[in-house]
């Protein structure tokens, strides 16, 4: 994954083509188990398939929204129970998907667990690598998508801590706090719809904006 990174971290802003798209695309990113498929759920009210179990989602599914197509994406990074060629199959897919339909992409929406990012981000770290959530939040703001960040399970969190776990949260990406200064981002609890409204309309701000962007 992180060869995928630095390749693409290459690209300059003035490369990326633009081009007249009617229904531009929203990707939804994330860890594993972290709440993608609540999400879409939510969105679209099919009935997409979740899990307790890791690894639910395998393949990408695209939903019409009517102005926009939501792309729910498999979860990277790992998996318990999935075989090591799948994970690594799923992370290129997944760059590869972003990378190649760059033009086409209005915004992304990353989601992250409130309760285990920070020790997992730790436990990389203490290993000398760069979280993977890091990376991917990294990439997406470099290939320009402007990304909503979904701090998703927040019920895992005591309401008086909220804020300092925030601020922690958004430390580890490298933004200073407090965290509610970023426009970016969006604390859930996505299981009670919570966030919900918020996301849905930092989507349509970002859909109206990629198609009323000049073509040059
Ligand atoms: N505590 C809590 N659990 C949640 C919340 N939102 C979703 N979950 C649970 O988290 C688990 C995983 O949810 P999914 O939506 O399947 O996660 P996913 O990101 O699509 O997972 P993959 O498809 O494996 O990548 C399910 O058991 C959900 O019920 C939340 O706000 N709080
Ligand atoms: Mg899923």
């Amino acid at each position: 994954m992180a060869d995928f990174f630095e390749r693409y971290k290459k690209i300059k802003s003035t490369n990326i083509k633009k081009k007249k798209i009617e229904k531009p695309k929203v990707v939804v990113a994330g860890r594993s188990n972290v709440g993608k498929s609540t999400f879409v759920r939510h969105m679209t009210g099919k009935n997409v398939r979740m899990g307790k179990r890791p690894g639910v989602t395998l393949k990408i599914n695209e939903y019409d929204m009517g102005s926009y197509i939501l792309v729910d994406m498999p979860g990277f990074g790992f998996m318990h129970g999935v075989d090591k060629k799948v994970q690594e199959k799923i992370k290129d897919e997944i760059v590869h998907y972003i990378e190649g339909k760059r033009d086409e992409i209005a915004t992304a929406i990353q989601i992250i667990d409130a309760g285990s990012f920070i020790e997992i981000v730790e436990r990389w770290d203490k290993r000398g690598e760069i979280p993977i959530d890091i990376e991917m939040f990294d990439f997406l703001n470099e290939l320009e998508l402007n990304p909503i960040l979904v701090v998703n399970k927040m019920d895992k969190i005591k309401k008086p801590q909220w804020d300092e776990h925030l601020n922690k949260i958004l430390g580890t990406l490298g933004y200073k706090p407090p965290w509610n200064q970023w426009e970016f981002v969006v604390p859930a609890i996505l299981k009670e719809k919570e966030g919900l409204d918020e996301i849905k309309y930092k989507i349509m701000e970002r859909v109206n904006g990629f198609k009323s962007q000049k073509i040059v």
